[in-house]
């Protein structure tokens, strides 16, 4: 059953070891860092309580779920999946990547196909589909980590100069595993409730101790999460920061300080070829990606409105090359939402009966995201003009007696309906988008979310399918030749 957002926030408080500005976390749904991020999580799963017809669904097993866990059939799977996620951005204007669908999207391609799983041996896939149907049920919340620790990236776990600085088995024992090492970045981890732990880039032989997949529960013991610096934390108010107060979704390094796993928990085992088959044997990728896909159409469509009513207050709206740059977003935005729904409508049915969208277009827009989202952003910075630091240094200003009147008389607009605040209000909102810690980190994440950006452009070239491109080249190569052979002909 869908769970309320209350039973979320208290879910959240099991002693978990998060860590952040030299200290422990007491209780993450009250610290600066992450109330708003928990708060927004609630809401979105109180969305789904509210509107139970968009966003749960009947499972295979006749209960019903969030839907962001569902395998889909059909294109109208993927269609009405496509609008529950789209809802849920509605609350998140598309500035949390990693919300609970985004992992349960994986879980659902890993679920659609446990075969892989039972090729380490058949106990995997009960694991796997067992937890599968746990997550579900209890509508949890997954984050993951599948990238080892950032140290030489010419060299493998194995290869580097301490056996566990990436993250492997230690111990094996009766009841399960001790895992010790760290991995790379975990997003929304701080707020989730399991993590699932794997490795996508690239082992090899000597490798196998690192070569798993398994699930661990935030609160286990001896894990441990280092928060980056909180975007919300020391902010004076939503009003000067509404994105940072929000939807700051934190990363954190992960470290497991001899964390142990039952073997319920484990999916893949020392096994090399599997960790990287669960991801492309089954449609595990191309699902959770489908889900950021969605999101960003929405992120890409928050960053034009914005630019939009910043023409329109700034009254440039109106000038030719203005309306051209908002056309520049325009094809932006509608290249990104076209790729999408390119990949719902040309998805096809793969051998376990799944409707899978098409690799083609969900890659294709993959690759483009590292300078897509950069060039929205720099048509936004450039139709705001200093506009954004134009802005009093808190809403103070518009409080304190002395200085209240400036802020009305010099921060203004052409159009009487428009108060100092609402420029103010907006001109802020756009800076968090653009130009904020909060900001830069989510042209980071666009980059780098799916691996840097030569493994999006890989991805884009492995799924494209050239063979047609190629025939074509060559019918045409073939329909003419030297003219004095042709003579002979
Ligand atoms: C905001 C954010 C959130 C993230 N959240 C998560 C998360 O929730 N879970 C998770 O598991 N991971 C997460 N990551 C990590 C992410 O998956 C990695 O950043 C990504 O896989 C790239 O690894 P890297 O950052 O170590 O970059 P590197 O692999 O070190 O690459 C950095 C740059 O080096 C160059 N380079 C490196 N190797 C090559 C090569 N072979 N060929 C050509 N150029 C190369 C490229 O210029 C590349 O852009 C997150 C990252 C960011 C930025």
């Amino acid at each position: 059953m869908p769970r309320t957002g209350q039973q979320y926030l208290e879910s959240l408080q099991d002693n978990r070891n998060v860590y952040i500005d030299g200290e422990r976390v007491d209780n993450v749904t009250t610290h600066s860092a992450f109330k708003g991020i928990s708060q927004t999580v609630a809401r979105m799963y109180d969305v789904v309580n509210d509107e139970p017809e968009l966003m749960t669904y009947e499972t295979e097993d006749g209960t019903r779920a969030n839907k962001i866990y569902m395998i889909p059939r059909s294109r109208e799977d993927l269609e009405s999946r496509r609008k529950a996620i789209t809802r849920w951005t509605e609350e998140t204007y598309g500035l949390v990547g990693r919300s609970p669908d985004h992992v349960a999207g994986f879980f659902a391609g890993f679920a659609s196909n446990p075969d892989v799983f039972a090729r380490g041996g058949e106990q995997y896939k009960e694991n796997l589909l067992n937890f599968y149907k746990y997550a579900r049920d209890n509508d949890k919340f997954l984050s993951y980590v599948i990238i080892p620790p950032q140290i030489d990236r010419s060299k493998t776990a194995s290869e580097l100069d301490n056996e566990f600085l990436a993250t492997g088995v230690y111990e094996e024992r009766e009841d399960g595993i001790i895992i010790r090492g760290s991995q790379m970045l975990g997003t929304s981890a701080a707020v989730s409730d399991y993590m699932f732990v794997s490795c996508i880039t690239p082992l090899k032989e000597g490798d196998e101790k690192y070569a798993l997949s398994f699930v661990v529960p935030m609160r286990a013991q001896g894990l441990k999460l280092y928060a980056r610096p909180g975007y919300a934390m020391g902010k004076p108010s939503t009003f000067d920061y509404p994105l940072s107060t929000n939807f700051d979704e934190t990363d954190a390094l992960v470290v497991f300080d001899d964390v142990f796993i039952p073997w319920e928990h484990v999916f893949v085992y020392k096994n090399i070829e599997l960790t990287k088959a669960q991801f492309f044997e089954t449609p595990a990728h191309v699902l959770g990606n489908n889900q950021s896909q969605t999101r960003f159409v929405t992120k890409v469509k928050f960053a034009i409105g914005l630019a939009k009513k910043i023409t329109e207050m700034n009254g440039t709206d109106k000038i030719p090359p203005v309306q051209g740059r908002l056309g520049d977003l325009a094809s932006l935005a509608g290249t990104v939402e076209g790729f999408l729904l390119s990949s719902e409508y040309e998805c096809y049915i793969n051998e376990q009966g799944v409707a899978v969208p098409n690799p083609r277009f969900l890659y294709g827009i993959m690759g483009l995201q590292s300078t897509l989202y950069t060039d929205v952003l720099h048509i936004v910075r450039e139709l705001a003009g200093g506009g954004v630091l134009q802005v009093p240094s808190t809403y103070k200003e518009f409080v304190n007696p002395e200085t209240k009147d400036d802020m009305q008389k010099y921060i203004k607009t052409s159009n009487e309906d428009v108060t100092s605040e609402d420029k103010v209000k907006l001109f802020k909102l756009a800076w968090d988008l653009i130009g904020t810690e909060f900001g830069g980190r989510h042209q980071q994440y666009e980059m780098f979310y799916a691996g840097a950006p030569h493994v999006a452009k890989g991805h884009a070239y492995r799924n494209y399918g050239y063979q047609e491109t190629v025939e074509m080249v060559e019918k045409c190569l073939s329909s003419y030749s030297i003219p004095e052979l042709e003579k002979q002909n």
